[in-house]
């Protein structure tokens, strides 16, 4: 059967609210739900949200069309919308992105699923439990990038130890400087103009930024994060998405300082971690966009030695919802 006749054969029911089943979800995994609310994001910037079972085949054509790169073939989507009473239709090279509520896992999709620009790398599920992540890399131009290290080498003496927010000993250890406006600005530019993207691909609900956070830290010998999330107070509690922009000296001259992002299971209600992890290389001037509510930490930094200008340094933060 062609595509076309599939499409104008099956009834795609209009966005409805309530699409979970009553709950018979055991502690580690949610409801299968009944329905997806799709989000389709066309070029032009026109989006058109319904929902459709999730195994309905319009699912997957839909995606199939997305990872068709770098060539789409030429077709037409016809979707009864309106219980059948309206149709609508568009090419599926206007189509540039999809947001699923709740994430739904395509199987077999043509290779990863973030191939669409660049060169992003990363792991891409549709489980909220299974952490994802998207890693860009060369994300920053290299005379941006040359500055920005001069810069936060000469600014050196402002950097002060971090803290947690709960005050914990033992539990963080590096360096950090609130105050650098230049290339605090840069990066929340450059953010935002992922934002977008980053919202597809990582299948999220799109939503209003309020604020982008950023602090400059540096990680030499023997410095450490163990294991938090980033949104897990009062205050912090409309941080949506952590990104993490890695930046040192070459020759590198440190080793170790990997993120962990960990899994999640669900507890009494709540994410705790799995035992399951990605462990994210600092590759430098690669920008990590992550949930921040995952479970993380930063793995010990070895740097023999010991100068400041060596360490891992990165600007990181928070873009916060409103
Ligand atoms: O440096 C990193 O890789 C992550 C830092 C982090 O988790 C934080 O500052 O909250
Ligand atoms: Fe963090």
């Amino acid at each position: 059967m062609k595509d076309e006749e599939w499409l104008t054969q099956n009834l795609v029911i209009e966005r409805t609210k309530d699409t979970m089943q009553p709950d018979r979800s055991t502690p580690d995994r949610p409801a299968e739900p009944t329905e997806v609310e799709l989000t389709l994001l066309l070029s032009g910037g026109q989006s058109y949200t319904l929902s459709i079972a999730p195994h309905n085949p319009l699912l997957q054509q839909l995606f199939a069309v997305l990872m068709e790169t770098p060539q789409r073939s030429q077709r037409l989507f016809q979707i009864p919308i309106k219980q059948g009473q309206a149709v609508l239709a568009f090419p599926s090279d206007r189509l540039v992105g999809i947001v699923t509520e709740p994430p739904i896992v395509i199987q077999s999709p043509p290779k990863s699923a973030a191939v669409a620009q660049k060169n992003p790398i990363g792991v891409l599920s549709a489980d909220p439990l299974v952490s994802q992540y998207i890693q860009f890399e060369n994300f920053l131009t290299p005379e941006e990038h040359q500055r920005l290290l001069n810069y936060t080498i000469q600014h050196k003496a402002e950097f002060v130890s971090t803290q947690t927010s709960t005050k914990a000993a033992n539990y963080r250890e590096s360096l950090v400087l609130y105050v650098f406006p230049e290339f605090a600005n840069l990066i929340s530019q450059r953010v935002q103009q992922v934002f977008p993207e980053l919202v597809s691909k990582l299948g999220l609900k799109p939503f209003q930024i309020s604020q982008i956070e950023a602090q400059l830290t540096a990680h030499n010998h023997g410095n450490f994060y163990k294991i938090h999330n980033d949104n897990g107070s009062q205050e912090t509690a409309t941080r949506e998405l952590t990104y993490v922009y890695y930046f040192y000296r070459e020759p590198k001259a440190f080793s170790g300082g990997e993120l962990v992002i960990y899994d999640s299971k669900v507890e009494n209600n709540f994410y705790v971690r799995a035992d399951t992890s990605k462990i994210v290389q600092p590759l430098n001037n690669s920008i990590v966009f992550f949930l921040s509510r995952y479970l993380h930490e930063v793995l010990p930094v070895d740097c023999p030695s010991q100068q400041f200008a060596d360490s891992r340094f990165t600007i990181n933060g928070w873009i916060r919802r409103s």
